[in-house]
């Protein structure tokens, strides 16, 4: 469970979290939306203890990700919007995530292979030296395979190929472990299948919080 109270996140003078009151439990699969500056890259980096709050609480499972941030990582799955760049090959950076995050490699091999990527002819090619959409759908096949409590995606389908975008919704479709999923997103349309709430923020604050119609 993801609870934030009270969190108020200032940069200088500037509120880009102002007083957000919020609560993600197991089975709810949000869209996350708002314009530009909103701030919900700043929420989501709170949640995963990027950012100390300025004041209130974050608590994931009951721990604070700043305190507890090894532990907290650990249940989180991050799909970033500009995947990092990353040195490693592919062969090390499976055996990586196979190693310390105790993932099994067939399940990272099935998902890319699920999401049309060709980790065999990529395996000795550095993570960073991908296409952008390569690179992305090597991130949600790791994501997919930890089977985390907790899935973040941000605007994890810009860099895909409209293909590529039905695979990944599929797969989230097809996926029954529990946990909570929250995407980023500016459109809600082409999350609608995998969502069954909706948070809007707008300067800081949450404006719409609702359950929206059930999973199709
Ligand atoms: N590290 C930072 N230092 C200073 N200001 C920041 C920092 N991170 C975010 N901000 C400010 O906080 C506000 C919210 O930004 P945030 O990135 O959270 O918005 P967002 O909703 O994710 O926007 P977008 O849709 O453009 O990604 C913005 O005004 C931004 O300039």
């Amino acid at each position: 469970m993801i609870k934030i109270s009270n969190l108020t996140k200032q940069f200088n003078s500037h509120k880009s979290l102002n007083n957000v009151n919020i609560e993600f439990q197991k089975n709810d699969h949000i869209a996350l939306m708002g314009p530009n500056g909103a701030g919900k890259t700043t929420l989501i980096r709170s949640i995963m203890g990027y950012y100390h709050p300025t004041s209130g609480e974050i608590l994931i499972n009951g721990k604070d990700p700043i305190k507890n941030r090894t532990e907290v990582l650990k249940i989180i799955s991050f799909v970033p919007q500009l995947p990092p760049p990353i040195k490693l090959n592919l062969d090390e950076l499976i055996k990586y995530i196979e190693r310390s995050s105790n993932v099994n490699k067939e399940l990272i091999l099935h998902y890319a292979n699920e999401m049309k990527l060709d980790i065999k002819s990529n395996l000795y090619k550095s993570f960073f030296k991908l296409s952008g959409g390569m690179k992305q759908k090597m991130l949600i096949a790791i994501s997919l395979a930890r089977k985390s409590d907790i899935i973040i995606y941000d605007e994890p389908t810009a860099n895909l190929d409209p293909k590529a975008r039905d695979d990944f919704y599929r797969l989230l479709k097809e996926d029954k472990n529990e946990k909570i999923s929250l995407f980023v997103t500016h459109r809600l349309e082409e999350v609608k299948k995998i969502v069954n709430r909706q948070v809007y923020m707008d300067l800081g604050e949450i404006v719409i919080n609702k359950k929206i119609k059930e999973i199709l």
